[in-house]
């Protein structure tokens, strides 16, 4: 997948093309719907598939108090975007300039100069442009002008839940992490890199990974079941996160410990993915760290009886 990140990386005579635009925070199965679907219509006519979005996430530069955390900041977007087959994503810069645009001027400069657009594939809630004034018959009007169908898609539930990246974010601070993984359509992660723990694992209760300090979506606070992947290897693991009460609610702080653990070389670069499986129970402060480190034996062996029964397909 190729991916541009302003307008001026675009080649000339790029185009034909098929487009969705949108924030595609989490890749979700909405959006994947959408995307594979630009994908078949791209080659359908002859043209490419390409998915705008833009960075950083709209709210942060127009609404930063009320931002919401990413469930997939752009490096796992890309990712996750390149799975879904479209030829290219565009990563427009969000700034104030972009935000003025009108949805005519967004369209004309964007799609029609730019891009030589079909097709726009978007869902029946799209907006944008200015103080998101155009929606989706907005869009249909100015196709019929400039020369490009749209296609809009219904509204997508699953399992009594809108799919959408505000439902998604509110079942993983809950902990739920099945009905997430029903809604998103795979199991929701966090990719970081490995920080600095106190040394108390090692002392008292079990040795951990602690993540650098993150600050996109993560679970409520509790205990997990979990599979760790350290650059290209993956163990099954438990996880903690909070602000571990029995040592004096000493910061937040994301650390898991590995069940089938050998020596790893691991470095400040190390990429580590920590993927949410289960929730087992919230996060408790012992009166002492046997207590806990017995807890802690518990939770190894309910997600032993875990993995024994989910094979790594189901997951
Ligand atoms: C599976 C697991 C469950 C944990 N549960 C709790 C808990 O219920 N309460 C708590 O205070 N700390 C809990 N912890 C955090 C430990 O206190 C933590 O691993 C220890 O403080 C080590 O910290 P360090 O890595 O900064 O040295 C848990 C850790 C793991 C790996
Ligand atoms: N449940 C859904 N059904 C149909 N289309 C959807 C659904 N969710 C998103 N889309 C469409 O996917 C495209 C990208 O959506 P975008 O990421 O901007 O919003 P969203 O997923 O609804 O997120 P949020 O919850 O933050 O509003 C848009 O065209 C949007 O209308």
């Amino acid at each position: 997948m190729d991916v541009f990140r302003s307008l001026d990386e675009i080649p000339a005579g790029y185009g034909p093309t098929v487009v969705a635009i949108g924030n595609f925070d989490g890749v979700h199965r909405a959006h994947q719907r959408v995307l594979k679907a630009l994908v078949n219509r791209a080659h359908h006519i002859g043209g490419k598939a390409i998915a705008i979005t833009f960075d950083p996430h709209p709210t942060r530069i127009l609404r930063p108090d009320s931002a919401p955390k990413l469930l997939t900041p752009l490096a796992l977007k890309l990712r996750l975007m390149a799975a879904t087959g479209v030829d290219a994503t565009l990563v427009l810069p969000f700034t104030r300039d972009l935000s003025n645009l009108s949805p005519r001027e967004f369209v004309q400069r964007i799609l029609v100069e730019k891009l030589a657009t079909k097709e726009v594939h978007e869902g029946y809630n799209f907006h944008f442009g200015h103080k998101a004034s155009g929606n989706i018959l907005t869009l249909e009007e100015l196709g019929r002008e400039l020369g490009f169908v749209v296609k809009i898609y219904p509204e997508m539930k699953l399992r009594q839940h809108t799919v959408s990246s505000s439902e998604v974010r509110k079942l993983i601070a809950a902990g739920e992490m099945s009905r997430a993984r029903t809604l998103l359509g795979r199991s929701f992660s966090v990719v970081s890199h490995p920080g600095r723990g106190r040394g108390f694992g090692h002392k008292y209760t079990v040795p951990t990974i602690n993540l650098v300090e993150y600050n996109e979506q993560v679970p409520g606070n509790g205990v997990y079941i979990t599979t760790t992947r350290v650059a290209n290897e993956t163990f099954d693991s438990v996880t903690n996160v909070g602000v571990r009460p029995t040592f004096g609610d000493d910061g937040f702080a994301i650390e898991t410990h590995l069940l089938n653990f050998h020596p790893i070389e691991l470095t400040a670069q190390t990429e580590v993915e920590i993927t949410f499986l289960k929730r087992i129970r919230d996060e408790i402060k012992f009166p002492h760290t046997d207590a806990l480190k017995a807890q802690i034996g518990r939770d190894v062996k309910t997600a032993l009886r875990y993995f024994k029964l989910h094979t790594r397909y189901a997951r």
